[in-house]
């Protein structure tokens, strides 16, 4: 379709965006009019990301360069990396998800599928979604923020992170509403790091401490501060990761597939790359059970055989502060998504391939 140059995501600068047609970036380039200010044959900006945060979306509207991200992209690796961490919790403090309340904040198209998965284990869950409920008729299912964070035993946070508009959500967990949490809380967040105060948040976790209070269990994939998360912070997490919550194979490939799809079409072009041709089989790709899954223990042996979180939580710990934060996530192992393994029940011979979606 044209010449392609490649740059590192933090390093473009704006010389290298001169007589440039399409940019197409990733979540750490910034695109903002120093940026794009020697652009000046700048037709369309990409994201292969769902996240829109690090896009100035009014500057490109003002200058009339077309826009996409790539909604939904990797919704479910990050729905799969929550179960997949409470599976972790599970394991250490036999604490049993399925018989909690679950909050979800932010029910967009991660929070869906959360929320989906969640239904199937007949989990108990409670929905923040302000935006929806002012937008939906039937939006008497919500419930506000204050109430989820005083009701729920788990919360998960997947929110985009807004500055302005009726419910921005830059902070929305803060030093003011952190004492509503209940003491046995696990605190999950996956969206992005500005949308808890990680400084209240800790701060919140040393008054629990010298209060003699029980420990939030700390699930953290994003921080503020990127690529640069609060250390002390770190050592306070059950599992801390580094922004990879929506890392899985299918997720990335998916993004990559809609941008494809996008430049094809504004350089009119026949999309001919299809993104079920390139993504491989899995390492386990099937496995047989005696009998359907009907406890948590082995549903957690199911989820862990496709992925594990304590693996990203390990490199994490141990290679943050050598190779550094960045260096993770470019080099990130393969991850795949549930649907990539089919389950064979042999009790009554059928063939299932459990979460397909
Ligand atoms: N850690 C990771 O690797 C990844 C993180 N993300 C982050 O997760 C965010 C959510 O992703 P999606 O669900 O796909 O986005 P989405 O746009 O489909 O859903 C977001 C939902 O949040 C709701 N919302 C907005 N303001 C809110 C508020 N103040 N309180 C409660 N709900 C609010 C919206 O109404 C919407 O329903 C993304 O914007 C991105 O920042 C997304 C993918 C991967
Ligand atoms: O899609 C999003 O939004 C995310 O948060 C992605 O995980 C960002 O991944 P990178 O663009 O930072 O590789």
């Amino acid at each position: 379709m044209g010449t392609i140059e490649r740059f590192a995501g933090r390093e473009l600068k704006a010389e290298q965006l001169k007589d440039v047609d399409v940019l197409l970036v990733r979540s750490i380039t910034k695109v903002n009019d120093e940026l794009l200010s020697k652009a000046n044959k700048l037709k369309f900006v990409g994201t292969a990301t769902i996240g829109e945060d690090h896009i100035d979306k009014p500057l490109l509207k003002q200058r009339g360069i077309e826009f996409s991200s790539a909604p939904g992209c990797n919704a479910t690796s990050v729905a799969e990396f929550v179960i997949s961490a409470l599976l972790v919790l599970h394991d250490r403090y036999n604490l049993d998800f399925i018989n909690k309340t679950i909050a979800i904040v932010g029910v967009g198209n991660i929070g869906k599928r959360l929320l989906q998965r969640l239904n199937t284990l007949n989990v108990d869950v409670l929905l923040c979604d302000p935006v929806r409920q002012d937008n939906e008729s039937d939006a008497a299912h919500f419930i506000d923020l204050n109430d989820a964070l005083a009701r729920a035993d788990i919360i998960s946070f997947h929110t985009p992170l807004t500055r302005d508009g009726a419910h921005p959500t830059f902070h929305l967990l803060n030093e003011n509403n952190l004492p509503l949490l209940k003491d046995d809380v696990v605190l999950i967040n996956s969206c992005r790091g500005e949308v808890i105060d990680n400084q209240a948040l800790y701060n919140h976790i040393i008054w629990r401490e010298e209060s003699s209070k029980p420990a939030i269990k700390l699930v953290l994939d994003v921080w503020e501060g990127e690529p640069n998360p609060m250390p002390a912070l770190i050592e306070k997490a059950e599992l801390a990761t580094a922004h990879i919550a929506g890392y899985s194979l299918e997720g990335k490939a998916r993004g990559t597939e809609m941008l494809y799809q996008k430049v094809c079409a504004l350089v009119a072009v026949p999309s001919t790359i299809k993104l079920s041709t390139l993504l491989p089989i899995a390492d386990v790709a099937s496995t047989k059970l005696a009998q359907d899954v009907t406890t948590t223990e082995e549903l957690k042996k199911l989820v862990h055989l496709v992925f594990d979180v304590r693996r990203d939580d390990g490199l994490f710990r141990e290679l943050l502060n050598s190779n550094g934060f960045d260096w993770l996530r470019k080099n990130y192992p393969t991850r795949r998504e549930w649907s990539s393994l089919q389950v064979e029940i042999e009790k009554d011979q059928q063939i299932l391939s459990i979460y397909r979606k």
